[in-house]
């Protein structure tokens, strides 16, 4: 299937030099859900703003729903829907208003139909006369939504959807953004949450430093990179990993208490077999083991952590040249 979003070869050097995106290209399937990962000044904002033609790139193409950014922009940008991380609105409008005047701005006819049918799909419709600034915070933050929506896009830009919202209210946006997905729009997200992407996303991105670094099915992505940890309770704490297990992944907890294997998911042999036949043969004894997956979270810190050892080796490399 055709992408709905196509970047190649993607740059942008800002007015006073800096450059935010290195040579980005990367592709996103109709339907899915894509959380852009990376951590603050990473280039996230500029990429959106490039493909939402609210920032031109110095370098590259891109196309959305078939429609090239810059040649073909008002056909490009009537398929996208933004909402941005401010929460910037008339607040004296209502919320009904609001809606049909951006619906406007897109020159689309007006469609009291649809626009009904996505306040009730984001739980306005009772709030459809309220002003704005009488809303609460979430309700905003979905009257932002619905703006966006209101020109029938089929792609969603959503920056840093759940900033500043507390733990409920990011569960509501979430199954809302499903509902969303439901309805046959694609969405894009960045986010500083990990378990947001961790919750959401089909597809992963990680950027970092204006280089994508990495684009990954969430799930393949948790098992390559993923390590499994297999802890084991001992009965008596120890001080340390005993000299006869000393060749083996194994850590002690700080209090002693449990020895930590470390293993890849992904390897055939996992030696578990192996760690409890030494653990016999050392009279080391457990009363009970668990394991653990790394997170989504540990994988990210881990990614950006090594990126940036890398590029600081091939400055330490540059200069002694
Ligand atoms: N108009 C501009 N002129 C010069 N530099 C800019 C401009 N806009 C952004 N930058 C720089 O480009 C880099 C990437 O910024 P961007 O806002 O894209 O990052 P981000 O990943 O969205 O960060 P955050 O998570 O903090 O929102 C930053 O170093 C930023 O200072």
């Amino acid at each position: 299937m055709e992408p709905i979003i196509s970047v190649r070869g993607l740059g942008k050097t800002y007015a006073g030099g800096f450059t935010a995106l290195k040579n980005v290209d990367l592709e996103i399937r109709r339907g899915e859900i894509f959380a852009l990962l990376g951590p603050n000044g990473a280039g996230k904002t500029t990429l959106i703003s490039i493909v939402c033609g609210i920032v031109n790139p110095t370098a590259g193409r891109v196309s959305a729903s078939g429609f090239d950014i810059q040649r073909d922009y008002r056909m490009a940008r009537s398929e996208i829907g933004l909402v941005p991380q401010e929460l910037a609105t008339d607040s004296f409008e209502s919320v009904w208003a609001t809606v049909n005047f951006s619906r406007g701005l897109f020159g689309k006819a007006p469609d009291p139909a649809y626009i009904e049918k996505l306040l009730r799909q984001l739980s306005l419709w009772e709030k459809k006369d309220s002003r704005i600034m009488s809303l609460s915070g979430g309700m905003k933050r979905r009257v932002m939504i619905a703006k966006a929506l209101s020109h029938e896009p089929s792609i969603l830009f959503l920056d840093e959807p759940t900033a500043g919202v507390d733990v409920e209210l990011r569960q509501d946006m979430w199954d809302m953004v499903r509902g969303l997905r439901e309805s046959g729009v694609t969405i894009i997200l960045t986010t500083h949450y990990i378990e947001e992407a961790e919750e959401m996303a089909d597809r992963v991105g990680v950027i970092n430093r204006g280089e994508l670094v990495l684009v990954e099915d969430k799930h393949t992505l948790m098992q390559k990179m993923g390590e499994k940890e297999l802890s084991l309770h001992l009965p008596e704490p120890l001080q340390t990993v005993p000299e006869i297990l000393a060749d083996l992944p194994l850590t002690l907890s700080a209090d002693g208490s449990q020895l930590v294997y470390r293993f890849d998911i992904k390897s055939s042999d996992t030696g578990i077999a192996e760690l409890l036949r030494r653990l016999n043969d050392a009279n080391i004894d457990f009363r009970d083991l668990h394991t653990r997956e790394s997170s989504l979270e540990e994988i990210f810190v881990g990614l950006v952590k090594g990126a940036r050892q890398e590029q600081q080796a091939q400055l330490t490399k540059e200069t002694q040249e």
